[in-house]
């Protein structure tokens, strides 16, 4: 299949790295030139992973490189799409005009798919003319990895749709669960919470966050700590999730807790910034 990834970030690459390893022709689009040849970097990495473990061959890397472009302008870069799978940043208004972009420039046969965390599926399809093949392809971090891939049905959504992106997902060798549009689908309506009260935690000086990971991992076996975990999401990733579940479900249990949006202002995003609840300065 011929597939476009919108956003290269922490989720785009490694979605194009697990499409492009499976054989795909692949064109990952960002607005910004140096984030694709960060993901591009990040990417070789992996597979250099994979090979020195003997896992794929450095012919296996070359090839799956070469099935990747980048492509900073949108419209090029979806031209020939049979797939796009959109992960910018979590942001509705974002969405939404990346979904009108996408619907007048792919093919009208195209599936246009989100990475969403927690929007609403329904919402961004209603940004297009074709909310029936508008479906939620919700991977996890990190994608190379995770087994797990959270389909969701949005209200318009076909089957058709639905089993294309079933099948696209058990051909990379993930699991798809089915699920439908609700605010946090599943995962995050379980996951972020858990996350948000370990935040509280260490806001009300009950722990550090060394403490709460370490009651985390060995006393539930997961395998990263919440706050380590909500360092690898990213914080700002945290907060959008927990304004939607907070604002769509309408319950206090979902409000943001203070210090998690105080240091998203702050700009200490967890990894990616180099600075979270820990510090990764190299
Ligand atoms: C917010 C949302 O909407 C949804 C989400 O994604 S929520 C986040 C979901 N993710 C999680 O919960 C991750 C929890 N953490 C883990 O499972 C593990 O800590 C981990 C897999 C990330 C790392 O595992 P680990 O045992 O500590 O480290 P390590 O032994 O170095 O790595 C395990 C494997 O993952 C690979 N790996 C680790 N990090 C990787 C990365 N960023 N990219 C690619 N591969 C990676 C390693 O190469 C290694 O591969 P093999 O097993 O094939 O040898
Ligand atoms: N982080 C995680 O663990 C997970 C995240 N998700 C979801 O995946 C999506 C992406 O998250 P994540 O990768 O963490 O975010 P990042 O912030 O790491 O990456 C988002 C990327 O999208 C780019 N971008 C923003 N606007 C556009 C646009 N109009 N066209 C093309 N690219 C654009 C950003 O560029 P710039 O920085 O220049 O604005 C950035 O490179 C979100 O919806 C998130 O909720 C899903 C599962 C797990």
């Amino acid at each position: 299949m011929n597939l476009s990834v919108i956003g290269a970030g922490t989720m785009g690459n490694g979605i194009a790295h697990v499409f492009a390893q499976a054989g795909h022709d692949v064109t990952l689009v960002d607005l910004d030139h140096d984030r694709l040849g960060a993901a591009r970097a990040t990417i070789d990495k992996n597979l250099g992973r994979m090979v020195a473990k003997e896992r794929i061959t450095a012919e296996d890397q070359a090839a799956t490189l070469d099935r990747l472009k980048a492509e900073t302008d949108l419209v090029k870069g979806v031209a020939n799409a049979d797939l796009v799978v959109e992960a910018a940043t979590e942001n509705a208004e974002l969405k939404a005009r990346i979904f009108d972009q996408l619907d007048d420039a792919a093919p009208p046969t195209a599936i246009l798919a989100s990475n969403t965390s927690s929007i609403s599926i329904t919402q961004i399809a209603a940004a297009t003319d074709r909310p029936e093949q508008v479906i939620g392809m919700h991977f996890f971090n990190p994608v190379p990895v995770m087994k797990l891939v959270e389909v969701v049905r949005g209200l318009a959504t076909s089957d058709e749709t639905y089993e294309t992106v079933q099948t696209l997902a058990e051909s990379l060798g993930k699991t798809p669960v089915e699920v439908n549009d609700a605010a946090g689908f599943v995962s995050n309506r379980v996951l972020m919470p858990m996350i948000n009260e370990a935040i509280f935690c260490v806001q009300e000086g009950v722990a550090t966050p060394e403490a709460v990971d370490t009651v985390m991992k060995l006393g539930m076996a997961h395998p990263m700590g919440p706050l380590t975990l909500a360092d690898f999401i990213g914080l700002d990733v945290c907060l959008s999730i927990m304004e939607v579940l907070h604002r769509e479900l309408g319950e206090d249990k979902y409000r943001p807790c203070p210090l998690l949006r105080k240091m998203v202002t702050a700009g200490r995003l967890g990894r990616k910034s180099g600075r979270g609840f820990y510090d990764y300065a190299a």
